[in-house]
């Protein structure tokens, strides 16, 4: 859990994040967005105290940043950044121990866990221990970036702009790997990006920054529906206002019973996705499918729609 009270950073007679107070609960993602400039980066640097707060503080599980070391709490917060930062002189196995090793563990212990952390990200260890960073794909660094932040199982890890590198492609695949990761491991994760579609994509709850102010921290749907200013509004692009919501809402949330004729729509996909389907088949209502496969009721455009509205 990250608690931040009133912090606030200062360079000379300018505020570049003003009195921002908010907090990360154990386990979830809060991702923040703001146009360039907001202070986004300064206020997620602060939580690692690689930018000193000028006022306000922040408590990691109840504990004030400030009485713990540096370096200790540095290694206790995984780090990602734009880029991933990797040495490019050591492998990757290399790369990924690199707080392990720091921390003194053994090498058996170490080894162990690299392996375990190049299974989670899908990297074969036998391909890619050995590798240095120039020969891997910008999405295999990336991976190998988060993998390195995670080694020393971190409670909290801060990310920022992860994916900015990556093709939109390999960037949804990356951002859906990181989630799944994300619920696997119980991490704390705090991540900025400017993209609103990744901070709805992967944010338990936003924050919007604006000119060093943070307007508003609520969940994605809260955000849509309760926007707290203009700027709120405009940012989340009122065009793409019922989509995001329906991509919140899963098939399971809005099924009813009976059947329909057609291709099976399943029971986890989101609600975007099974009105995408059902005007691709002009279709008014399709069968859901349970993880099994098996027939558990059907989805209709009505009550799709529905989900869709300002007030449902
Ligand atoms: N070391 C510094 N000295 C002076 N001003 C700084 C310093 N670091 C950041 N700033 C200023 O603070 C403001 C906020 O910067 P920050 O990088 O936190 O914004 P951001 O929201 O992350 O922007 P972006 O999305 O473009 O990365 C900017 O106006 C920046 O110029």
């Amino acid at each position: 859990m990250i608690d931040i009270e009133h912090l606030t950073k200062r360079y000379g007679a300018t505020t570049v994040v003003d009195d921002v107070s908010f907090r990360v609960e154990e386990g979830t993602v809060a991702v923040v967005v703001g146009t360039s400039g907001a202070g986004k980066s300064t206020l997620l640097r602060m939580i690692n105290r690689l930018v000193e707060p000028s006022a306000g503080r922040v408590l990691i599980d109840g504990k004030d940043t400030m009485t713990i070391p540096e370096d200790e709490l540095r290694h206790r917060i995984g780090y990602v950044i734009q880029g991933y930062g990797l040495f490019p002189h050591r492998t990757v196995a290399q790369n990924i121990a690199t707080v392990p090793r720091l921390l003194g563990w053994d090498r058996r212990r170490i080894a162990a866990r690299v392996e375990e952390l190049l299974d989670l990200f899908q990297l074969d260890a036998a391909e890619f221990a050995t590798k240095f960073p120039h020969q891997l794909s910008g999405g295999q660094q990336q991976r190998v970036g988060v993998a390195r932040a995670l080694a020393a199982k971190p409670a909290v890890l801060l990310m920022d702009e992860p994916f900015g590198a990556l093709d939109p492609v390999i960037r949804g695949k990356a951002q859906d790997d990181l989630r799944a990761i994300q619920k696997r491991l119980g991490t704390t994760i705090m991540l900025v990006t400017h993209d609103m579609n990744e901070a709805f994509h992967l944010g338990d709850r936003i924050a919007v920054m604006d000119r060093a102010r943070l307007l508003q921290y609520a969940s994605p749907a809260d955000i849509l529906t309760h926007p707290a200013e203009a700027f709120v509004e405009e940012l989340v692009g009122t065009t793409e206002r019922p989509f995001r919501l329906l991509s919140l809402t899963t098939v399971q949330d809005a099924l009813e019973p009976g059947s329909a004729e057609g291709q099976p729509v399943p029971l986890s996909a989101s609600l975007r996705d099974a009105l995408s389907q059902l005007i691709w088949l002009g279709r008014q209502a399709l069968p859901v499918t349970d993880s099994s496969g098996a027939p558990v009721g059907r989805i209709s455009v009505d009550r799709i729609l529905r989900h869709g509205r300002a007030d449902p």
